[in-house]
């Protein structure tokens, strides 16, 4: 059976890898990861310089899934990009940054670095206080793509929040085609959700309780985002499938939506790196079901009534 999965020139044993900002904060996260059954993992979005993110409590979890505000804590580009360089295969170097000048100046130390993997620029974090998802502002995205495509000569994809209205699909997909991007990460967390505990209180501190959505809850979403850009978008542009990954029927789902490779969050949390090996049997034992020997067969193959 072949889980094999292909993005550009770039092969991955299976399609199974971490969302960025789980369990890849530290080197010895992302080792952890690096050492388990996934084929590949990507950073915890990093800035030009470490942040301190925002105050706690900041993270949630219940049974239905999690509820964050972090606001991109981390240790800056050079401590993943010096750990990065020194690593063979291929990862996904997670990054952003508060404005598109900022971008370029990550962006440009990256074009400069030996970096051989790919590039996930992070266009949808709900959790920065003042500051609007890039990627729900179409013409600033239309532009920041064509400076970045100017001078950027890496292998870059791009982390989408949910789009919730289908022309905005068709706007979205149409920038996108214009450009060498080589896959696009769908979904980010649902923005600015609220979770409220039994005293009548939200459960995390930033943004008067409001924060990204994960799990269980948001799964729906995420399968019609990665099949409305599958539909959409140039063949040569993967879509990473990211929202709701418990178990190997979800990996599944994605992939009949159209995911290449299916990125694991709070699942991930929760159970850390041992998950990949359960989801990745579970897959295997559908596939043997279904009698597919490899994920070509079935991507994409959504039936509809
Ligand atoms: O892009 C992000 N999505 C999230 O849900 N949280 C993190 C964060 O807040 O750092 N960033």
């Amino acid at each position: 059976m072949n889980l094999k999965v292909k993005i550009k020139d770039f092969e991955f044993e299976n399609p199974l890898m971490n969302a960025a900002g789980v369990n890849c904060y530290t080197i010895d996260e992302l080792e952890e990861i690096r050492n388990s059954k996934a084929a590949s993992f990507v950073t915890k979005t990093c800035t030009l310089n470490t942040r301190q993110g925002n105050l706690e409590p900041r993270y949630y979890e219940n049974e239905l899934g999690s509820i964050n505000s972090m606001g991109l804590p981390n240790l800056g580009i050079d401590y993943y990009l010096n750990y990065l360089e020194s690593l063979d295969g291929t990862y996904f170097l997670s990054v952003t940054e508060m404005n598109t000048e900022n971008i370029h100046k990550i962006l440009e130390k990256i074009n400069e670095s030996s970096f051989n993997g790919l590039v996930e620029l992070n266009l949808s974090c709900p959790n920065i206080e003042g500051k609007p998802q890039i990627a729900y502002d179409f013409k600033t995205t239309d532009k920041l793509l064509a400076d970045i495509f100017k001078y950027f000569k890496k292998d870059l994809g791009v982390k989408l929040p949910p789009y919730f209205d289908l022309a905005h699909f068709d706007i979205m997909a149409n920038i996108l085609n214009k450009y060498p991007i080589r896959f696009v990460n769908s979904i980010n967390s649902i923005g600015n959700a609220i979770i409220i505990d039994e005293n009548d209180t939200v459960v995390i501190k930033p943004k008067n309780g409001f924060g990204g959505l994960g799990g269980e809850y948001i799964k729906p979403t995420a399968l019609a985002n990665v099949n409305a850009f599958y539909r959409r978008l140039n063949k040569d542009i993967k879509i990473i499938g990211t929202g709701g990954v418990n178990t190997g029927r979800d990996v599944y789902e994605h992939i009949l939506c159209g995911a290449y490779m299916v990125q694991i969050g709070t699942r991930l949390q929760k159970e850390k790196s041992k998950v990949f090996e359960r989801i990745l049997n579970e897959l295997k034992e559908i596939m043997k079901e279904k009698n597919y020997n490899s994920l070509d067969e079935f991507r994409g193959k959504l039936k509809t009534l």
